[in-house]
């Protein structure tokens, strides 16, 4: 059984609030990312105090307050479904505060967190904030949204990012991967990927292998799963008649994307 690929649970924890997904240093081979995805009921809320990590909390479907115990944002998240590819709102929370989640509507939470001692101000991330990008061309188009990158200073470890890949088409790609402490060349950052498709009953192909094929699995990730990546290249590839959304959080020891494309396929990226 794959160590790397997560199925949805349905953990109800509360009348109301469902864990669909939690990986955690406990539970997986990462030592800096962890990500929870939450189902809330309207007018259900989920609580949890931090203590020696940060979260950013992304209001992935449905609407949501979020409230740090000093502030209170209201009315979060901007979508019925991640397909209107529409940015959503966000919340980046320190250690060593507490977080509680109310939902206004039927509402799905994604909860990014990482290891973080220096306290930070708790910081909301509109919309409007998200940086957009279109890269790629050929058969290698993705739209992405920016949520906490790292020209953004709010967060000590924490990355987030969203990034759709159209119907045959493929993201991480080339392959590249960031896992070796050695800047300014590469960074190490642990990363996850919480996958979603449209329609719904699609999948993706996910490969995660290292140069030394100590990691190598390929993995077919669908609607709801988690893909885990401790290290190694992660290239994902989408069947066509389907659309790939994705959310990704990385952390790692330094708060820099510095990624190393595979050598032997670089050569996509000179293509005229
Ligand atoms: O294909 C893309 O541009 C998205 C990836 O970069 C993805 O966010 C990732 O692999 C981050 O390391």
């Amino acid at each position: 059984m794959s160590q790397l690929l997560r199925k949805p649970q349905q953990n109800e924890v509360s009348e109301g609030v469902t864990v669909v997904q939690d990986v955690n240093s406990e539970n997986s081979q990462l030592e800096y990312v962890g990500v929870k995805v939450v189902d809330l009921a309207p007018g259900r809320s989920y609580k949890e105090s931090l203590s020696n990590t940060e979260c950013c909390i992304v209001a992935l479907t449905g609407k949501i307050s979020v409230s740090d115990s000093e502030q209170v944002f209201e009315n979060l998240g901007t979508r019925e479904s991640v397909f209107e590819k529409k940015p959503t709102d966000s919340v980046y929370v320190s250690n060593d505060r507490s977080f509680e989640v109310t939902a206004v509507t039927q509402a799905r939470v994604v909860l990014c967190y990482s290891h973080s001692s220096k306290s930070l101000p708790t910081k909301l991330i509109k919309a409007d904030d998200n940086g957009i990008e279109n890269r790629g061309k050929y058969s290698n188009k993705r739209l992405v949204h920016n949520i906490l990158p790292d020209s953004d200073p709010c967060a000590n470890s924490l990355l987030v990012v969203e990034v759709y890949t159209e119907s045959g088409n493929w993201s991480s790609y080339p392959p590249h991967k960031h896992d070796q402490d050695n800047l300014p060349h590469e960074s190490f950052l642990e990363e996850t990927y919480y996958h979603e498709m449209n329609p719904r009953q699609g999948f993706v192909f996910q490969r995660v292998y290292t140069d030394d094929r100590s990691i190598d699995e390929t993995m077919a990730a669908e609607n709801g799963d988690v893909v885990v990546v401790p290290a190694g290249y992660h290239p994902v590839g989408v069947p066509d008649g389907y659309e790939s959304y994705y959310l990704n959080v990385m952390a790692g020891p330094t708060r820099t994307w510095k990624f190393h494309n595979e050598p032997a396929h670089e050569w996509i990226l000179n293509r005229k």
